[in-house]
This record gives structure tokens, sequence and C-alpha cells, in this order.
């Protein structure tokens, strides 16, 4: 549907596109990734008319440098990233000016067909309500709306979208999206958007085109284009891919550095009764009360006998009684880089603790749960839910806080609480 070749479009001295190439099929959205400055909207431009380039652009088969402005608007509509407001119009006549390139004549008529597209684009962008309104009046999202609205009633083949969900609420976002996919997939509409967000991206997206300092990094489905090390250089920050728990794209997680110096690990008698450790960053744990709750961020952790578990800020070892003649086995069983150490009470287990040294997901805990339940069965006929489980996974530097957190621990259950 289209083929951009060669494309390089240079801004006196600095070439802001370099030499790229990519086709997109009808009925396709494609995105288009990348930092900022890395020449995204400058490929729309192009592809717009907009902006001088050397290289072809095809659509269907025909150069887009021999369409006249007319033709151009009846192919190729846009929403554009920024909307300068230069005259006060209503909505609804703004929404009609996307019919200037269909009207025919030296006097343009409005036929019915022109009312009908431009009720249905209204309608398909939530703005039916505010027909009347002078769009000057209109919040950022609105805005948004009532041009792409103006853009659908041109009824292109092509529609460039720069950021279509800046300013849009998150409920805007999917709802407008879910609207232009459904444009594509049913009435073959071919989409190009930009977009920063690569979680929305990877949602809708059937192809993503990574780019950075004006070049194409990959093209290809957002399973394969979202990848750690290609996003890692191109952002030049972590992150972390993961998948969608419900729907086959990724899910991509920016990741704050940490400043080793923040990083600390202090530890107090409180009451005399239990023993409080701190650790910063916090940990992933899984667990106040043997296996039975679910996950959670915790920077405290509390061993001993606690007093009132609601509400409470610490992970608890809910360990009672005394503590002189617990042995520590250590245990490797599983797919897992933790450690799983069990302290045994006159051959009884009397509390489990588990530490990865990394970010592990849900579904790893709920595997490790298994070979725990399995492994303390082995040793106890109690129930397994009395049995204290800690199920920590540290974050960040790993080895350093994971070696720390794991020492701190056993020394606090060894030594100090005998
Ligand atoms: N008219 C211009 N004159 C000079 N340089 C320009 C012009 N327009 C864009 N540039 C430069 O070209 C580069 C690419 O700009 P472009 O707007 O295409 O980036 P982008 O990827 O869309 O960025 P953003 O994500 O910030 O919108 C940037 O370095 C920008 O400063």
């Amino acid at each position: 549907m289209l083929a951009v070749q060669n494309l390089t479009v240079k801004y006196h001295q600095f070439t802001a596109v370099k030499g790229i190439d990519f086709e997109v099929k009808c009925g396709e959205f494609f995105g288009i990734c990348g930092p900022n400055g890395s020449g995204k909207s400058t490929i729309l431009r192009a592809i717009n008319g907009i902006s001088a380039y050397q290289g072809d652009i095809w659509l269907e088969g025909q150069n887009i440098k021999e369409f006249s402005p007319g033709e151009r608007a009846r192919h190729i509509a846009v929403l554009p990233q920024h909307i300068d407001l230069s005259f006060a119009f209503n909505v609804k006549e703004m929404v009609k000016m996307g019919r200037y390139a269909h009207q025919k004549g030296l006097l343009k008529s409005w036929l019915s067909k022109d009312e009908e597209r431009v009720n249905a684009a209204m309608q398909l962008t939530s703005i039916e309500h505010l027909a009347e309104r002078d769009i000057t009046t209109l919040s950022g999202g609105e805005m948004q709306r009532v041009f792409l609205a103006r853009a659908i009633v041109q009824e292109p083949q092509l529609l460039l979208l720069d950021e279509p969900t800046n300013h849009l609420d998150i409920a805007q976002q999917m709802k407008l999206l879910e609207r232009i996919y459904h444009l594509s997939k049913s009435e073959g509409l071919t989409i190009i958007g930009i977009f920063h967000d690569l979680n929305i991206a990877g949602l809708f997206c059937d192809r993503l085109l990574m780019l950075k300092d004006g070049e194409v990094q990959t093209i290809a489905a957002p399973e394969d284009a979202l990848n750690e090390p290609l996003l890692e250089s191109i952002y030049e920050s972590p992150l972390i891919r993961r998948d969608h728990p419900k729907t086959p794209a990724p899910s991509i997680n920016m990741q704050r550095k940490v400043n080793k110096e923040t990083m600390k690990i202090t530890r107090k008698l409180a009451k005399g009764q239990h023993w409080e450790i701190e650790c910063y960053p916090p940990m992933k744990f899984l667990g106040n009360q043997g296996l039975r709750n679910p996950f959670e961020w915790k920077s405290k952790i509390l061993i001993g006998k606690p007093t009132d578990q609601q509400a409470s800020p610490y992970v608890m070892l809910n360990i009672d009684g005394d503590f002189e003649s617990i042995k520590w086995y250590e245990n490797r069983e599983g797919p897992f880089s933790g450690e799983i150490k069990i302290a045994k009470k006159h051959d009884d287990v009397q509390c489990v603790i588990v530490l990865f040294d990394g970010i592990i997901v849900e579904t790893d805990y709920l595997k490790l749960f298994q070979i725990i339940s399995c492994m303390i069965a082995k040793h106890i006929k109690r129930p397994i839910v009395d049995v204290p489980v800690l199920i920590g996974a540290t974050i960040q530097e790993p080895r350093i806080n994971f070696k720390k957190i794991s020492s701190w621990l056993e020394t606090a259950l060894e030594i100090e609480l005998k």
C-alpha cells in the first residue's frame, strides 16, 4: 500500500532521517516508536508532503510527489501532534472541514452523504455533545478527538497519527484506539501511528518500526520489536519486558536506577519479643502467614511473634518458641537461582526462607510454592499452612542486596534470637 524507499530528510546541515526503507500493507496498523528527536514526526511530515525529502514514497503504486494537494487530502489524513488554532470555529464546523477535499465544483455543495460522514465521525470519537462548542474552549483531550474526527471524515486510505493518545486519559486512549483499530480491520484503513507509550503500541500495532537517530533499528511484530536489549540500546534506559497477563502482547516496565548509597539493612529488637529487619529498596514478598497471603512489596521484615497482623507494615516470619536447636538446611530444588533454607527444630520444620537474587514473576512464585509445599510435606505431618514461609525477591543490584539480606536473616535467627 505504502512503500518508503531510501527516505532521507535534512534540515540544513542536519540529517534527521537517514535513508530508511519500509512498507506498510493495506489495513495494517503500523507503529513508529523511538526517543524524542529520533525523526518520527519527520517521517510523517515527508509522507504528508510537508517536509522536502530525498528518496521515494509510493502510495498504491503512485509516487506521492505527483499528488496535487487535493489528491493528497483525499488519500492521506493526519492527526497532528500540535494543534495551533488561529480562528475560532465550533466543533462541528471544524469536523466539516475534513470533507472539503471531497466536495466538487466551484460552488462546493454540501450533500446528505457529507452530513452522514460528519455525524458518524463525531459519534466514533464521542464528540457529538460538543457540536456547538467553540473549539478554543475545549480541553486537550476533547480537541484531540475533534481533530481525529476531522481526519476520519476525509475518508483517507492512509491515516497518519502523531501521538494520537497525547492528552487522553486511559479510558479515552483505549476507546479511541479500539475504534481506530476497528476501522483498519473492518474498512481496510491503513494507519501509521507514532507512539511513545510502548505498551499501547504493543497492544494495538500489527508491526512496529523502532527508530533511533533517524535510522531504523528493527521493523517487526511487537513481540519481537519490543525486546529488552534493543529497547535498552534505543532508549538508553533500563526497561523490563514481561508478557501482558491477559493479552498476547508484551508489557514494558520502566526501571528506576538504584543509588547504592540509599540501600540499607538495619535491625533492632522491638519490645524484647521480635526482631525488625528493614531493607531498602523493598523486596517483593509472598506471604505474611505461611503460604496463604498474596504478593506484596515490603521493606520491613518481622521475625518472631507478631502482635497485630492486620494492616501490618511488615512481612512476618511467624516463629514461636525457642530457637536454640534450629538448624539450617539448604536446598536447591527446582529451577531457581535462589536458595531455599529450611530451619528445623527437633527435626521438625520450623520455618522456610526463600530468597531470590533478581526479579521473578508471579508464575515463578507459584511454581516455587508447589516445590516448597512438596518439600515441607516430606518433612512434617501437620498442615503445610502452619509452617511460616518467607519468600522474597530482591530487585536491582540483586547480588549485593540478596547476599546482605540472606546473611542478616540467618544471623538474626541463629544467633541473636537464641
Ligand atoms: N524545522 C526543523 N529545523 C531544524 N531541525 C528540525 C526541524 N524539525 C525537526 N528538526 C530536528 O529533527 C530531529 C527529528 O525531529 P522529529 O520532530 O522528527 O523527532 P521526533 O522523533 O518526532 O521527536 P519527538 O518524539 O520529540 O516528537 C530533531 O533533532 C529535531 O530537532
